[in-house]
């Protein structure tokens, strides 16, 4: 009897039938929660889609599950210990994203330096009466110090545009050195406190996880310079919102680029939304037509490759698939 899958996340056409020739598939798109998934959830062997949040609750309605193949590299949404302990597959779609998302990431940083979001807002607003003085300038990002915490996939190919494209001096913090972007960007390692101090335009690139949960405070804000430029491309989590709002507010730094927020989507009585000085995009990092295919096509790949008890390319825990060998 063929295997049942459950799709809760818009996929393209020719993925779901090409899931059709292998699976009994019920597509579900924009399935947010378990009563959206009922009653198919409790005979599914394997979940694909985005957000669903797996922990206990969502395990205790599906007792068939051997494979959950997230379409997003981060998988802060997955409960991992809990899907190891019953020995349920979770995968994810690391490195086909790196590069849309650094763009993005880069887009944000120019966008909230030179306040473009703000100055399209004066032009269409009828606003533009006159050549722009002081009161609209930005600043340079060009040969400015650029420090990322997240040196990883994502977090080099932010470092590659910034160190080829301009001419930037990189700066980075891990729990360990990466001597690859040392090497290639010249990116020089440095603790935290030291990288807020010395930097000139801060990306936030780690998964979120218990450490990194509100890395970012009033303390670290208070740090940074005051013409810092902080972006956040991990998930709104890591960062104490109040705190950013607030450094924010007070000028403590000067602006900030946002693709995500504590909580999704963001509320509209949000302070953020209301600021000058923050550039602010709907959590859309890999978010082009070509680079949402082909995460949707690995993670069709990997929840095929676990169905069919082969190792799923980017199996997160591999004790899972060890012990059934
Ligand atoms: N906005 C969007 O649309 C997108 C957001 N993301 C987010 O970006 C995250 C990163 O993705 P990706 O680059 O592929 O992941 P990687 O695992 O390749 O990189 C993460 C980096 O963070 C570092 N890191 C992890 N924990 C800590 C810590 N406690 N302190 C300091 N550094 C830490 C890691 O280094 P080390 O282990 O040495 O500490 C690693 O270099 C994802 O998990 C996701 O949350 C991803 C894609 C799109
Ligand atoms: O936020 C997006 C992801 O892929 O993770």
């Amino acid at each position: 009897m063929a295997k049942k899958v459950l799709v809760y996340s818009e996929l393209p056409g020719d993925l779901i039938e090409k899931l059709k020739e292998t699976f009994e598939v019920r597509y579900i798109p924009g399935g947010k929660d378990i009563s959206d998934l009922l009653p198919d959830l409790t005979e599914a062997d394997g979940l694909l889609g985005s957000w669903l949040r797996a922990g206990k609750e969502l395990l205790d309605h599906a007792p068939a599950l051997k494979i959950i193949s997230n379409i997003t590299v981060g998988y802060d949404n997955l409960d991992i210990p809990l899907l190891t302990e019953r020995g349920i597959m979770a995968t994810n779609t690391p490195g086909v994203l790196d590069e849309t998302t650094a763009d993005t990431i880069f887009g944000l940083m120019l966008a909230a330096a030179r306040r473009f979001t703000e100055l399209d807002r004066l032009v269409k607003n009828g606003n533009w009466k006159a050549p722009v003085s002081t009161e609209h300038y930005g600043i340079d990002i060009h040969h400015k110090t650029l420090g990322i915490i997240g040196m990883g996939r994502i977090g080099s190919k932010i470092a590659k545009r910034a160190h080829f494209g301009f001419d930037m001096d990189i700066l980075y913090h891990n729990r360990s050195r990466d001597p690859e972007a040392e090497q290639l960007y010249d990116a020089g390692y440095c603790e935290l406190d030291e990288l807020l101090e010395k930097s000139d335009f801060i990306c936030l690139m780690v998964p979120l996880t218990p450490e990194t949960h509100r890395l970012i405070g009033e303390r670290e804000f208070r740090m940074m310079k005051k013409t810092a430029v902080f972006v956040n491309g991990s998930r709104g989590k890591t960062v104490d919102e109040a705190a950013l709002v607030k450094a924010l507010q007070e000028k403590i730094i000067y602006a900030a680029g946002l693709d995500v927020y504590e909580q999704e989507p963001v509320s509209p009585d949000n302070p953020l939304l209301k600021m000058d000085n923050v550039v602010t995009l709907p959590h859309v990092g890999s978010a082009t037509h070509e680079t949402r295919y082909a995460m949707a096509k690995l993670a069709v790949e990997n929840l095929t490759k676990g169905l069919l008890g082969e190792c799923p390319p980017n199996l997160i825990n591999r004790e899972v698939f060890r012990s059934r060998a």
